[in-house]
């Protein structure tokens, strides 16, 4: 499946603060250029995850936190989550156990594609590219870490994002798969021209991102 490459001018967060109490977690000011990588780093607890939920629309309320955040001159934070259109992967791939590889995917394609056989040829094609080709039956549970980590990337690619959040995708695979997801996601995300955050404690990551490191230091009152 092609991926629309719209016309972007990619992410800015503009005075983006976020505080927890009197603890000044987030303040921060970036631009990500379409397909470029923002990559976050700092100490665990340091407000790392805090920044893309804030992003993605679901910050705990026990956070204080203003700023703008906008994605092709649109104000992310006036839409409501699913309105952002932020594509997210976590550490662990969350995928919905009780349907297949296939149905997992095609639950993400939008509403607006309702022939069922184009969603199953969107679902089946994009697997394919993840080299997953004839996977649509399987349930993930048989799956290993490095494919369900392919199937959350299908799924997030066709939900069609304007971004990517992207918290620690990569930390719980081993070294040869590691490298192998980094170029999967940052290829797409290049090729798609979808600006990325990329919250990491790997320097590893960072450096094959390519893009601006911004380091949060340690929590401080
Ligand atoms: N719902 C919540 N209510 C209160 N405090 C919270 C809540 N969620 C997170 N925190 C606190 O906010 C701070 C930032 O948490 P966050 O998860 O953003 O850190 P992080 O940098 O992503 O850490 P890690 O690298 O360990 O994942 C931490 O001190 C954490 O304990």
């Amino acid at each position: 499946m092609m991926l629309q490459r719209h016309s972007s001018t990619g992410l800015t967060l503009t005075n983006v603060a976020i505080r927890l109490g009197q603890t000044r977690l987030i303040d921060l000011t970036a631009e990500v250029d379409p397909g470029a990588v923002l990559t976050v780093m700092g100490a665990s607890g340091s407000g790392k995850s805090t920044l893309l939920s804030y992003i993605g629309g679901f910050l705990d309320p026990a956070f204080e936190a203003a700023g703008l955040v906008s994605v092709d001159g649109t104000n992310l934070l006036c839409l409501a989550p699913e309105a952002r259109r932020a594509g997210i992967l976590f550490q662990d791939p969350l995928l919905f156990p009780h349907m297949s590889v296939g149905a997992n995917v095609a639950f993400a394609i939008p509403a607006e594609i309702s022939d069922r056989r184009q969603r199953r040829k969107i679902s089946a094609d994009i697997l394919g590219e993840m080299d997953l080709g004839g996977f649509e039956e399987r349930d993930p549970a048989t799956l290993s870490g490095g494919q369900k980590a392919r199937v959350a990337l299908a799924r997030v690619l066709v939900s069609r994002p304007r971004l990517l959040l992207l918290d620690e995708p990569f930390s719980k695979l081993d070294m040869d798969l590691r490298s192998q997801m980094r170029t999967l996601v940052f290829e797409r995300a290049r090729g798609a021209g979808l600006p990325v955050i990329l919250v990491t404690h790997d320097e590893a990551d960072a450096e094959a991102a390519g893009g601006t490191v911004h380091r949060i230091g340690a929590a401080n009152g």
